[in-house]
């Protein structure tokens, strides 16, 4: 756990527990009476600083969005923007494991599961680790509407080559597939911190969005 440059983290964090909810595995089959109405749920897995999840739940007020973070030395900096931003009404945010989304969503709660920037892993030993492994596929099956959707951007070539072939072999169909986000710029797009550095330094933005079958 990364605490030790941020020791406030912990009690800020307990301090919102309307932003980082504190026992979200009674959320689960349950998100309606959380947000208050049955909009669509929308997810990031490795939310980071926020910057997405926050400019997707302003720019789609009708959408609920929730950032889903490992750490509290990182997620304490999405709680922080969200605060600043008063805390939009279709935003929330989960400090837990990807690998556990079961334990808080049913089958059917989240239409699509947003993945930006993931941690590339790109020992061939590490590969279970990456988020578009089959392994992760499945668990986002699992809470996922019948046809949900994944929407993946990255930088690194090498993750997205694998995540082409992991998603294909899954039997998944490949809906969108950009290989230079940035030259043609969905007037949409929300960036990312990792995709504003990575784009700064002149790297291509590589984009899918796949749907189970
Ligand atoms: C490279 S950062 C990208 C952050 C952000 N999505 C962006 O694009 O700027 C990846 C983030 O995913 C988080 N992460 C990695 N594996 C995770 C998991 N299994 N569950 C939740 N978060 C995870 C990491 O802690 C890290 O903050």
């Amino acid at each position: 756990m990364r605490l030790r440059n941020k020791p406030w983290a912990e009690e800020f964090i307990n301090e919102h527990p309307d932003v980082i909810l504190p026992n979200p595995e009674q959320c689960k089959g349950n998100w309606a009476t959380v947000f208050g109405n049955d909009h669509p749920i929308h997810i990031e897995v490795g939310t980071g600083k926020g910057q997405f999840v926050l400019g997707m739940a302003l720019q789609n007020p009708d959408i609920n969005y929730i950032g889903i973070e490992l750490y509290d030395s990182v997620i304490v900096s999405a709680l922080e923007r969200i605060v600043e931003a008063n805390k939009p009404a279709n935003l929330r945010l989960l400090k837990v494991n990807g690998a556990k989304l079961q334990e808080y969503f049913a089958k059917g709660d989240v239409s699509r599961v947003y993945l930006n920037f993931s941690d590339p892993w790109p020992k061939a030993r590490h590969a279970k680790r990456r988020l578009t492994h089959e392994g992760f596929l499945s668990i986002y099956e699992s809470v996922l509407m019948d046809q949900g959707e994944i929407h993946f951007k990255t930088d690194n070539r090498g993750l997205f080559e694998y995540s082409l072939v992991s998603m294909n072999a899954y039997g998944m169909a490949l809906n969108y597939v950009s290989l230079d986000l940035h030259a043609n710029m969905p007037k949409d797009n929300v960036m990312t911190e990792y995709e504003e550095k990575f784009s700064a330094k002149g790297q291509p933005i590589y984009r899918l969005e796949c749907q189970f079958k």
